[in-house]
């Protein structure tokens, strides 16, 4: 699904009225029946909170319907003296017609009453501000967004939770606590932004109905990542050989870490890719000899590592390697003997981090950059802070400076080739373990190997990984790494196209 800032939602709403020559009432009333199917219908007493624009807007419409549901409605109106919307105040009027509650929030005394109605009330719904947040509150609406956050039992934010910036996600002030957000037509930027989720409560969207050319028209190209999931796994011919489904090598592990090696190397056989060579250190060599089954097994030093390479349809490099200069040395070896995508990983990433120049002159973008907050972070030259509080822009940036995809890992991970932006939406805490990671770069690296274009296979190997850990955790307290290896093939056939 697509994902907009408020200034291209604005644009679309703009062209569907004056240039379609749509009715901007009976747009606002779509949004407002589909608001109605949020309310739970066993609630009796209800608040509703808005401020002047359509937001506000959106809210009366919704008082009117519930007023029709013989529900008990109270109205505050906080618009500080502002002129309200013009479909604001046709539905104002209606509901002045209607001998609807409507208080004017004016003063601070004038709060006693909203505080009283809202600890009364099953469910708020907040219609203060949404796409037309542009700048900082002040005391006026910050006091009334604390009553709400202080009183309410229950909140449905309209469109955006009141106070988040919809273009960055900032709180400008304060901003209402929502147990629902109901986002009209399309997800805003704002809720894929690190401080968003402890606002939004469940996001659901909404469809307005807005014709598919006009918002094409004003596409920033940025989506969840099940935009295309369900369409980009091949079916398997029955005819295939492992030859098909490509020669994988897997540079991973180091005398300090094993697990890693084995994780990533297994998850890419699971994932389907045709013949795995894993190369790790001298040492883990026969120790991985008798966890692998399927791999073949070679050590860095060996002469068949550099041979394997030039073979191969895809090579991942850096799970469990250390940040020394023999890791350097496994890394320039990688790029310097391969045309086929690449996909690094942990330390190889912070080793590049210190030697960009070697990601460039490449051919084709084939290469793919799988940063936690904290590499991405070294990568850049910049707080994790800074990471997380722009995790979109930095991740395109990346992606534009260096030529490669980068997948940013973390809640809402970020895939971008630098023009089209995805972000995934599977996943949970319940996947926070060590070997994630690990698991990860073998997912996608077993779905490159398989013939995935790298920018597919990332957008696709993420949205599986944290898709596969959502049902297990459905009966599992927590999943690792293991768990997740276990059951790809299974999850995978269920992505077949
Ligand atoms: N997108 C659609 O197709 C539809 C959207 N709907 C709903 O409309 C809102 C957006 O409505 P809008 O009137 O544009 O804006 P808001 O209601 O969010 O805000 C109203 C005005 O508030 C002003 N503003 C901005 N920041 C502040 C602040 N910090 N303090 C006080 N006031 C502020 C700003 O006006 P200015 O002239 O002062 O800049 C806003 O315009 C959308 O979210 C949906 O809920 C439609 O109902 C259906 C179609
Ligand atoms: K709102």
């Amino acid at each position: 699904m697509k994902i907009v800032t408020p200034d291209a939602m604005r644009k679309i709403e703009d062209e569907y009225i004056n240039g379609y020559g749509m009715d901007s009432f009976a747009l606002m009333e779509t949004a407002v029946i589909s608001i109605m199917k949020h309310v739970n219908i066993k609630d009796r007493n209800i608040v509703v909170v808005c401020g002047f624009g359509n937001n506000a807007g959106d809210a009366l419409g919704v008082a009117r319907h519930l007023i029709v549901l013989h529900k008990i409605v109270k109205i505050f109106i906080c618009s500080n003296g502002r002129e309200l919307s013009r479909d604001c105040i046709k539905n104002m009027n209606i509901l002045y017609k209607m001998n609807a509650s409507i208080e004017f929030i004016r003063k601070t005394e004038d709060l006693n009453s909203l505080n009283k109605s809202i600890s009364e009330s099953d469910v708020v719904i907040d219609g203060l501000f949404g796409t037309g947040l542009s700048r900082q509150l002040d005391t006026y609406y910050t006091d009334i967004i604390k009553s709400i956050n202080t009183y309410s039992k229950y909140v449905l934010s309209i469109d955006i939770p009141s106070g988040m910036n919809g273009e960055n996600g900032y709180i400008m002030g304060e901003c209402v606590k929502a147990n629902k957000t109901v986002a009209l037509q399309f997800y805003k930027k704002c809720f894929f932004c690190d401080k968003a989720k402890n606002y939004t409560g469940d996001v659901v969207v909404e469809s307005l109905g807005i014709p598919k050319e006009i918002s094409e028209k004003y596409d920033e190209k940025v989506y969840t990542s099940d935009e295309i999931t369900d369409k980009i796994l091949p079916k398997r011919n029955k005819y295939s050989h492992k030859g098909t489904f490509g020669r994988t090598t897997i540079a991973a592990g180091s005398e300090k870490y094993t697990g890693a090696a084995y994780i990533a190397a297994q998850a890419a056989v699971k994932t389907g890719a045709g013949l795995v060579t894993l190369a790790t250190s001298k040492e883990q060599v026969p120790i991985m000899q008798s966890k692998l089954a399927e791999a073949m097994i070679c050590d860095y030093e060996d002469k068949y590592f550099v041979e394997i390479i030039k073979k191969s349809n895809v090579v991942a490099c850096g799970p469990g390697l250390d940040s020394n200069d023999s890791s350097l040395k496994i890394v320039e070896e990688v790029i310097t003997n391969s045309e086929c995508p690449i996909v690094f990983d942990a330390d190889a990433i912070n080793v590049l981090s210190a030697h960009k120049e070697l990601l460039f002159g490449r051919k084709e973008k084939n290469i793919v950059l799988t940063p936690h907050p904290g590499e991405m972070a070294r990568f850049c030259g910049c707080s994790i802070e800074d990471v997380n509080n722009k995790r979109i822009e930095i991740a395109k940036n990346t992606a534009i400076e260096t030529n490669c995809i980068i997948v940013l890992k973390g809640y809402n991970t970020v895939i971008t080739d630098g023009e089209k932006i995805f972000i995934n939406t599977t996943g949970s805490s319940a996947m926070a373990s060590g070997g994630m990671g690990d698991c990860l770069t073998g997912i996608v690296t077993g779905l490159i190997s398989q013939g995935l274009d790298p920018f597919k296979a990332s957008v696709l190997g993420v949205y599986i990984h944290g898709f596969i850990g959502d049902s297990l955790s459905k009966q599992m307290y927590s999943v690792t790494a293991t768990d997740i290896i276990n059951k790809i093939s299974l999850y995978l056939k269920e992505f077949e196209s």
